[in-house]
């Protein structure tokens, strides 16, 4: 059957959400790459706006003006349409994020199991000021704490033991299957 009202379903942004090192930012690049879509990770808009990195945003404006730009620049973006967003890990602790995005957009929760997530904190604490600091009884914590807030989604994907690539290749294929049982065009 041919739904011909459902051809927003392919031209929706989608969106990822998840704990900080999961792999939004590298899985998002992945999957509109092999969708052809433009890929905006939010993050780098900020980083962009301040002309600084994140950690140095935090550290000398401070994390409240980072949330208020992380909130303007996602709400403006999420009414485009045909985008791949990757989202940094604590947008959604921000109800008015989570809201326009879940209305707007397909948003993918990327899950990874604390035991996968803690031999990838070396690649990433240097660069990810909320783990700055932290014992890592501390970071479990957040990451469980964290999940509450990736609860409402629309999509989940395991990421536990398969690169990035992998993943992408099955997002997009399971989208493309999405669309075709949808009679999308
Ligand atoms: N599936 C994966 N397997 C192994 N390493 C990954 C995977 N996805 C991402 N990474 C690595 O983990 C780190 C964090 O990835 P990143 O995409 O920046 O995560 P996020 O945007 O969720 O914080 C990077 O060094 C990246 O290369
Ligand atoms: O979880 C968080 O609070 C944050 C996650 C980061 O993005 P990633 O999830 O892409 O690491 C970045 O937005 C900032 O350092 C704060
Ligand atoms: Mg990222």
């Amino acid at each position: 059957m041919v739904y011909r009202d459902s051809s927003f379903l392919k031209e929706m942004s989608i969106v990822f959400i998840g704990f900080m090192g999961v792999g939004k930012t590298t899985i998002g690049k992945a999957v509109a790459k092999k969708l052809y879509r433009d890929f905006i990770d939010i993050d780098a808009e900020i980083e962009k706006e301040y002309g600084m990195p994140t950690s140095q945003i935090f550290n000398q404006i401070g994390e409240k003006a980072f949330r208020e730009k992380e909130k303007s620049v996602i709400t403006n973006l999420c009414s485009q349409k045909m985008k791949v967003i990757s989202l940094g890990g604590g947008a959604f602790l921000q109800e008015e994020i989570k809201q326009v995005c879940l209305e707007n957009c397909l948003v993918i929760f990327l899950d990874l199991s604390w035991e996968n997530w803690k031999d990838r904190i070396s690649l990433i604490i240097d660069s990810r000021p909320v783990l700055q600091g932290k014992s890592l009884d501390e970071i479990e914590e957040l990451f469980y704490k964290r999940q509450e807030i990736y609860a409402v989604h629309h999509s989940k994907v395991s990421t536990d033991n398969q690169d990035a690539e992998e993943i992408a290749e099955y997002i997009v294929e399971s989208l493309k299957l999405a669309w075709e049982l949808y009679g999308v065009k």
